[in-house]
């Protein structure tokens, strides 16, 4: 992703790299990584739970700045299980609209 790149792209450019990841599987990718695991899906299962809690422990401790890193590591990871489950970041924004 460029520096450059507008905030409101930036979820849509970080989809289409995760989606990149799972269909070249590059060997040096963490996100390769996680969707060849051998935990499988558990892995970032754990990785989500692990997260949550942390973002959970910085807002308790009023950090924001901390609070801001765990909840961006959060929803990177859900978006890897949204891509594991060939769910598409449309697919989020649809069920979301939804429920206006
Ligand atoms: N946004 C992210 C991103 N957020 C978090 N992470 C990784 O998620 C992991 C978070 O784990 P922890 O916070 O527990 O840190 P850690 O202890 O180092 O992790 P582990 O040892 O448990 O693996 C770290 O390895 C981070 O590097 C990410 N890895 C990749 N991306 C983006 O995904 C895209 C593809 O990147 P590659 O995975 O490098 O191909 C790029 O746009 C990246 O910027």
């Amino acid at each position: 992703m460029e520096p450059d790149t507008p905030p409101e792209a930036v979820l849509d450019e970080l989809f289409a790299t995760i989606e990149d990841r799972k269909e070249t599987l590059p060997e040096e990718s963490y996100t390769a990584s996680l969707f060849t695991h051998e935990k499988g899906e558990n892995a970032v299962l754990e990785k989500l739970g692990e997260e949550t809690t942390e973002a959970i422990l910085a807002a308790k401790d009023d950090d924001d700045e901390e609070l801001l890193a765990e909840s961006a590591d959060l929803v990177y990871h859900l978006l890897v299980l949204l891509a594991m489950k060939d769910a598409t970041l449309d697919d989020l924004r649809i069920e979301l609209r939804e429920r206006f």
